[in-house]
């Protein structure tokens, strides 16, 4: 388990004082993967680099694992450390040494003897699909190969907690996709607790557990990945969910939207379960309202189907009504396009 109090970071530069992260608190249980997103400058790479104490902070605790990282003497957390890996955006590999001799290098610090980490370093190679690259060096592979070698290199000392420092942000989307399936797979297999942070919804869709919303050195909003896609409260956080899946009405529904009386086009979204429930054909059946599809799309997330309707309710402005309380009821998210 990893434990966040009050934690801060302030630079203290000539152009004036930064707070880069303020009292921030956070929870990760062991064997999750959680996800930090938030805009340029909110102050991810500060609290990820906090974690392992690569950066110092100003103020607060940070528990793994019952031991506060922040009281520890250099030795104990030299020790400490070797228990949480790190992947990079551009990998950091050394360029004159080949992949077995990149993947074996923190094992080499660690005073770890040549056999056991050949031994060790194949094994990882291996279990990152890279078996026929070891003598390879870096400038012969392919990004997504690379980050493979960042990964392997990362588990060499049997990490509890893999962090992960916008990993795929300069792969393609190909890359990105088994690269995720990758931190999918070591986190069943090695039962690791990952976090990540990111800048793209879909890593957070694609692989996350839970997620928080960072801005400014706060986090403004956290919940289940499932939870903020079905229920976004912020500004922001909606914003970086309408890059994944596309709540922004084509022109021609806008048009139309505007043209009727509000109250009777409604946004539903749909989580899990509620996906395979007969809801349309109630509204027709029980409340005497014709429901009109007018926009929609269904995904999964975490292998849950989820999805958003929008949908013409034509009728009495009761029955209308009455119609969305009966959704609400279900619970369901409905939301009244009054406003496009
Ligand atoms: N070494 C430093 N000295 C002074 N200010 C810094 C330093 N590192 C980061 N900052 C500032 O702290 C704030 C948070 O930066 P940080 O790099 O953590 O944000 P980020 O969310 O990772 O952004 P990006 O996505 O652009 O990498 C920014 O205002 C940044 O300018």
């Amino acid at each position: 388990m990893i434990k966040i109090e009050n934690l801060s970071k302030h630079y203290y530069t000539e152009q004036g004082n930064i707070e880069a992260i303020n009292e921030l608190n956070l929870e990760v249980s062991d064997g999750e993967i959680f996800g930090i997103i938030g805009p340029s400058g909110a102050g991810k790479s500060t609290l990820i680099r906090m974690l392992n104490l690569l950066e110092d902070p100003t103020a607060g605790s940070i528990m793994v694992n019952d031991v506060n990282l922040t009281d520890l003497s250099s030795l104990n957390l030299r020790q400490a450390r070797q228990k949480i890996g790190m992947i990079f955006q551009h990998f950091n590999l050394l360029s004159s040494r080949t992949v077995l001799k990149n993947v074996s290098f923190p094992l080499e610090i660690a005073g770890v003897s040549k056999k056991k980490r050949i031994k060790k370093a194949k094994e990882l190679i291996d279990l990152v699909g890279l078996a026929d690259r070891a003598d390879h060096y870096p400038a012969q592979l392919s990004g997504g190969q690379k980050q493979r070698v960042g990964i392997a290199r990362a588990l060499a000392n049997d990490p509890d907690l893999l962090l992960s420092d916008e990993a795929t942000s300069s792969l393609d989307p190909e890359s990105t996709k088994s690269i995720l399936d990758l931190l999918a797979k070591i986190r069943e297999e090695l039962n690791l607790t990952i976090i990540l942070i990111t800048h793209e919804m879909g890593v957070i869709k694609d692989i996350c557990d839970r997620v928080a919303v960072i801005e400014e050195g706060r986090i403004i909003e956290q919940g289940s990945v499932l939870d903020i896609f079905a229920r976004p409260k912020t500004a922001l956080t909606k914003k970086f969910i309408s890059a994944v899946i596309d709540y922004n009405l084509p022109p021609r529904i806008v048009k139309y939207v505007k043209a009727k009386r509000p109250g009777e086009l409604v946004r539903i979204t749909f989580v899990g379960e509620k996906t395979h429930k007969p809801y349309i054909s109630d509204l027709v059946k029980h409340y005497s309202v014709d429901a009109n599809i007018l926009y929609g799309n269904i995904d999964e997330i975490q292998g849950v189907p989820f999805g958003t309707l929008i949908l013409d309710l034509e009728g009495d402005l009761e029955n209308v009504e009455q119609s969305i309380s009966y959704l609400q009821s279900e619970g369901l998210n409905v939301e009244v396009l009054n406003d496009v």
